[in-house]
């Protein structure tokens, strides 16, 4: 593969930071060297001492002294080693990478922490695209993601997707706009990106299939496109075995994939990771390290601590416990709809995610009826017009969550939104 065709010249500029060399020259020098080379404070100074963190399921974590200094203290930007290692490995059991073999120039399977998935997609997209440029995504999509790719002056292009994710016909039909053995010219308008949520999509609930999947990454070896595979909800598969990824069938190196912590250890701690090629994960690392330097130190540690004492199996049977309670709410939203919205709404029961996608009958566009009247009957959805590439576009879809509300809200919420929707004009 050749990466650098797909480089901004912004991302192309950037060069490593002279103290990080520094620092990482110092960290793999014995203990005799002296150095006054590191801007770093002296954790001597600061003011928290220890921690002991109780955890529902497994060992509690404590921070020493000594931990807690190297917890406060600057890392590494790509992340600290021992959660790096346990993620590698954690790839690795999941999804065999065919680029875990392969040589750092080739595109060996290599990945760094970034603060939450949603700093990782941003630094990739800043990274390869440039103004102007064809991006293709299925929309409706995730918000967050519209909102990293427009500011950026792209051209958004739809693929037509379903319940199942990216149509393959379509995406083929779509790109024989262009001769797959002219994409490399200069000045070549081919789609050099495939953006997807190939899990429990946000918002659709759509899942891809696997033949879908292999389809899709047969068109992108044609074109010569790089996937970026954002996927936060594949643990929340709600059935086994678990879809196989792109990052599974990669042999070309052309799979960037996103995963995240959030929807299944916290939120709030903001730990995502970058998988893919080395040099494509290596621009994003010199990124991070003239923005935010590296991911909280505390954070990662907490979280490695935690990995650690669990294992992947131990990981894994509490990914089984998020599962059953995303099932369970999954089925009290499906049962609360069918109950109060047969009539009047449709929708696909989703495999995996946290969000349920409704089409209100005879309405053109939620965001009034949404924005105005269920603030009114005191039900909140989201509008589906924000998940759409042009937010002004007329949706009437809305988009449900399962994650927080109890089957009870949710069913008394479903009968708030039947009267609203009956009583439209
Ligand atoms: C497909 C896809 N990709 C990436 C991310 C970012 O996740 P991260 O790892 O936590 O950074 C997300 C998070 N999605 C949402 C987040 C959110 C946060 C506050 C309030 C509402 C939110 N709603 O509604 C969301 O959908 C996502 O759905």
């Amino acid at each position: 593969m050749n990466y650098a065709r797909f480089l901004t010249a912004v991302s192309a500029a950037r060069k490593p930071s002279p103290i990080r060399i520094l620092t990482e020259l110092q960290q793999r020098s014995p203990p005799s060297l002296i150095s006054l080379a590191g801007g770093a404070p002296n954790p001597n100074t600061f003011p928290f001492q220890s921690a002991s963190i109780k955890v529902k399921h497994g060992e509690t974590i404590t921070f020493d002294e000594t931990a807690m200094k190297r917890a406060l203290q600057y890392s590494a930007s790509n992340g600290i080693p021992e959660l790096l290692t346990w993620m590698k490995n954690l790839q690795k059991k999941l999804h065999n990478p065919p680029t875990a073999s392969y040589s750092p120039e080739n595109g060996q399977m290599d990945l760094c922490v970034t603060t939450g998935s949603q700093e990782g997609l941003c630094k990739v997209f800043e990274m390869l695209v440039n103004p102007g440029d064809n991006v293709l995504l299925d929309a409706p999509t995730y918000s967050g993601t519209l909102a990293a790719l427009l500011p950026l002056g792209c051209n958004l292009i739809n693929v037509p997707s379903d319940q199942h994710g990216i149509i393959p016909s379509a995406l083929k039909e779509l790109l024989s706009r262009w001769d797959p053995l002219e994409v490399h010219k200069p000045g070549s308008t081919a789609p050099k990106i495939l953006y997807t949520i190939p899990n429990g999509g946000n918002p659709t609930g759509a899942s891809m299939t696997t033949q879908r999947k292999k389809e899709v990454y047969e068109l992108a070896r044609q074109y010569d496109m790089l996937i970026i595979e954002d996927d936060p909800y594949y643990f929340l598969q709600f059935n086994k075995p678990w879809a196989p990824t792109f990052l599974s069938m990669d042999v070309d190196g052309r799979i960037i994939r996103t995963d995240s912590f959030s929807k299944i250890l916290s939120s709030g701690l903001r730990i995502g990771f970058v998988t893919g090629p080395k040099p494509l994960v290596d621009r994003v690392v010199l990124h991070i390290q003239a923005s935010t330097m590296h991911t909280s130190t505390f954070t990662q540690l907490m979280v490695s601590q935690l990995l650690h004492s669990w294992e992947q199996e131990g990981f894994l049977q509490h990914i089984d416990r998020v599962i059953e309670f995303y099932r369970k709410q999954r089925d009290a939203m499906i049962s609360s709809a069918d109950k109060w919205l047969k009539d009047v709404a449709e929708w696909h029961t989703p495999s995996a995610g946290m969000f349920l996608w409704i089409k209100l009958k005879g309405i053109a566009d939620t965001q009034q009826l949404i924005m105005k009247k269920a603030l009114e009957k005191e039900v909140l959805l989201v509008p589906g017009g924000v998940f759409m590439i042009n937010s002004s576009d007329p949706c009437p879809y809305v988009r449900a969550a399962f994650s927080l509300s109890t089957p009870e809200q949710i069913d008394e919420a479903f009968r708030r939104l039947s009267s609203l929707i009956r009583e439209a004009p």
